[in-house]
Formats: structure tokens, C-alpha cells, sequence
């Protein structure tokens, strides 16, 4: 597997000094975005202008579009590129799907909203009002993120859950540094956790065979 392995149609390497400019200059901007997000967070794994390179790319580029696929039964995640340092999706919600609760394995967690307006619920465990805990949770804020904004989450935040803040479609775009092979799922009136899986529903714009997603109600 190359350094920079992306899903594309083309496959993308690192080549010598000289060409690199226009390899870059082919690439999809979407493709390019999973380059710039790469180069910043391994410069700073915090990643403190991931927020602004994801805004320049909402509003410039809608290649994102090639990536939308939607699944009649939960979320769909597309994965539009990952390596050893992030990963890069778009989440297409149709109304009424919604994530269950659920962390993010310890990593960044960053959703720029594509296209609709989307629902984040923040919450807590009811005993220490905090992240960290055992029991019921209970949700500490709820508020909407519409098309062109970002929101952030880490586990030291909340747990969260996301949907369709209406009866529109949505699609979001993910951005997880690093990437999240797997994630707790809690039970909200018990705090029981469960490991989920993260699987696809795309990769490289192709349906995969199976598709195991972070859980969901539909
Ligand atoms: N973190 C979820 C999507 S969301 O609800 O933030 C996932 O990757 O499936
Ligand atoms: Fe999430």
C-alpha cells in the first residue's frame, strides 16, 4: 500500500520531487482535501486549521456529490480516503436515521455539514455529569449544524448522537484523526456498552459487500 492511500479512480503515490505538483493538480478536490487534512494534521495532530481547510473546501468544491450514497436502512459512510493518520467520509442521512450514542474511540472527530441541517445531541452520564462514568446518561445540549459549518467532538466532550434535524436528506463530511476501526455504543437508560464495528457502504464510489455501520435506528 502506497504512503498516502486514498480511495480514487486513479490510484494516487507519492512520486519524486517535481512531479508531485502535477499529480496534485489531476487529483479530484476531494481528493485533494484528504491531502491538505493529512499534511496538517501530521504537522499538528491537534489539528487546529482543520476546521478552516474543511470550510475552503465546502465553499468552493461540490465533488463531494460523487461520494453521496444513501442507504434505505441506516447511515451510509463513503469513504472517500484513509491512511495511518485520518480518515475522510461522507455520511448521508435520509429523515429519521440516526446515529446511536456513541464515542469516538479516543480520536478527533470533525463533521462539516454538506447538505441539510443536522441534529447533534451532547451527553453525559447522569452520576458524574461528565463523559466518563457508569449508569444512565442523560443529554446535556442539543443544537443544529447547518450546510457550510463544522462541529467537533473528542470523548472528553461527550458521547453524541446525530440526524436529519427535519424531514430533508443530509450528508455530512467526517473527518476522524486517527482513523476509528471501532466504537463504543452505550445504552442510554442503562450506560451498557457495546463495541461496534465501523464498516462502509462505499469505498472508492463502489458499493462493498457488507455493510456494518455504527449501529443506527433505521
Ligand atoms: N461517528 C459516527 C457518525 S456520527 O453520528 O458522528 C460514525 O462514524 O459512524
Ligand atoms: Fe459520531
Amino acid at each position: 500500500m502506497s504512503a498516502l492511500s486514498i480511495a480514487s479512480s486513479s490510484p494516487i503515490t507519492f512520486s519524486p520531487v517535481g512531479t508531485r505538483h502535477l499529480e496534485r493538480v489531476n487529483m479530484q478536490p476531494a481528493e485533494r482535501l484528504f491531502q491538505d487534512l493529512d499534511k496538517e494534521l501530521r504537522r499538528d495532530p491537534n489539528g487546529a486549521n482543520v476546521i478552516s481547510i474543511m470550510k475552503e473546501y465546502l465553499s468552493t468544491h461540490d465533488d463531494w456529490q460523487d461520494y453521496m450514497n444513501f442507504n434505505e436502512h441506516k447511515y451510509a459512510r463513503n469513504l472517500i480516503g484513509s491512511n495511518d493518520m485520518l480518515e475522510l467520509m461522507v455520511i448521508c442521512w435520509l429523515p429519521g436515521q440516526v446515529s446511536p450514542v456513541h464515542n469516538h474511540a479516543g480520536q478527533h472527530c470533525w463533521a462539516a455539514v454538506l447538505e441539510g441541517v443536522v441534529e447533534e445531541t451532547h451527553f453525559h452520564f447522569s452520576s458524574t455529569h461528565s463523559p466518563f462514568g457508569e449508569g444512565p446518561l442523560e443529554a446535556v445540549d442539543v443544537h443544529q449544524v447547518s450546510a457550510g459549518d463544522v462541529s467537533y467532538i473528542t470523548d472528553d466532550i461527550a458521547l453524541h448522537v446525530l440526524k436529519p434535524a427535519n424531514d430533508k436528506r443530509v450528508a455530512t463530511l467526517h473527518c476522524y484523526s486517527k482513523p476509528i476501526a471501532e466504537c463504543n455504543i452505550y445504552c442510554p437508560c442503562h450506560g451498557t456498552i457495546t463495541k461496534r464495528k465501523l464498516g462502509f457502504y462505499t469505498v472508492n464510489k463502489r458499493l462493498q459487500d457488507m455493510y456494518d455501520a455504527c449501529g443506527g435506528s433505521k
